[in-house]
């Protein structure tokens, strides 16, 4: 039996009586996500998420502060685009030691399934500074240092590079930000990244996007991407989808507990999924 006949089994067996199953990334995640706490409310309005009533504290809020011109991997674009209200600024949460504290958004979801795409228009029309996993790792890989040669090879293989590198790639974009209010996109893509990214850096995400497609729906949108990437292969596809299912969906399944996931069905055009996520981020 294959790894993910036998998880969409056990998800099955957890969901009834949840739909199950051609053994699709969206079926499994929808199975998963029936099986946790129905009080997570994915899928209804901002409004009605618990934790939305809660002010959530950020310890270590105080790590990040310096001001640069933002690095490779890291996006801003200030608000506004389409004409429309521009969204009320985030209130700063004030840490203890009075420095301003940093908001996350996670954005998450197999490969291909439009994290980069929904992260951009996020970017312009909204101040929040775009880091991406991935593209920090990619300009790391280019650095000619060994360790960047580790990035490289794990890249090509679909493999998830300890976290330790990508937690400081991110930290570092953090602090040459100047800014606090973030959308890291990728990241964290197992429980390894979200337990040291939470122990380094105090920080838990106000919200996380979790775009749910199906893999006939990533694969082929991976294969059309051209945009001349290692892992954009047949070979490293099959790897990156099955890492996903090992490894990301029990982090999206931690932050379905604690009731932080807004799962959005992302096999639609990329404007009526944008509708959705707007919305989202606009209540914030
Ligand atoms: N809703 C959509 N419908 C069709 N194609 C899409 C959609 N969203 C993204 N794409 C395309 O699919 C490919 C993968 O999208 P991308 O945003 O890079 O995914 P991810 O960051 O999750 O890997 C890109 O070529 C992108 O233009
Ligand atoms: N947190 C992360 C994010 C990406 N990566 C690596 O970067 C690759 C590409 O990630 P990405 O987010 O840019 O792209 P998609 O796989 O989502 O299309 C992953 O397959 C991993 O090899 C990682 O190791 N750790």
């Amino acid at each position: 039996m294959t790894f993910r006949r036998r998880l969409v089994q056990a998800a099955v067996a957890l969901a009834k009586p949840a739909a199950a199953s051609r053994g699709s990334v969206a079926t499994t995640a929808a199975a998963i996500q029936h099986a946790t706490n129905s009080a997570a409310c994915t899928g209804l309005p901002r409004a009605q998420f618990p934790w939305a009533k809660v002010s959530l504290g950020f310890a270590a809020a105080g790590l990040m502060t310096v001001a640069e011109p933002p690095s490779a991997g890291c996006t801003s674009t200030a608000v506004k685009a389409d004409g429309q209200a521009a969204a009320p600024p985030l209130p700063a949460v004030k840490p203890q030691d009075g420095s301003v504290s940093h908001k996350v958004v996670f954005v998450l979801g197999g490969p291909g399934s439009g994290k980069g795409t929904q992260s951009a228009r996020l970017v312009e029309e909204f101040g929040l500074v775009h880091l991406s996993a991935g593209d920090l790792l990619r300009a790391h890989m280019k650095s000619g240092s060994p360790e960047g040669q580790m990035v490289a090879d794990m890249i090509k293989d679909g493999k998830i590079v300890p976290s330790h590198v990508t937690i400081s790639l991110l930290q570092q974009a953090m602090d040459n930000s100047g800014k606090h209010k973030f959308l890291i996109d990728g990241f964290p893509r197992n429980e390894e990244n979200r337990s040291s990214f939470e122990s380094q850096t105090g920080i838990q995400p106000e919200l996380v996007l979790f775009f749910d497609c199906p893999e006939e729906v990533m694969e082929r949108r991976l294969l059309g991407r051209n945009e001349g990437r290692t892992d954009d292969n047949m070979e490293t596809i099959r790897k990156r989808f099955k890492v996903f299912i090992e490894s990301s969906l029990p982090v999206i399944q931690h932050y379905e507990a604690l009731g932080k996931v807004a799962r959005i069905n992302a096999d639609r055009s990329a404007d009526d999924i944008y509708k959705e996520v707007r919305r989202l981020v606009v209540e914030l």
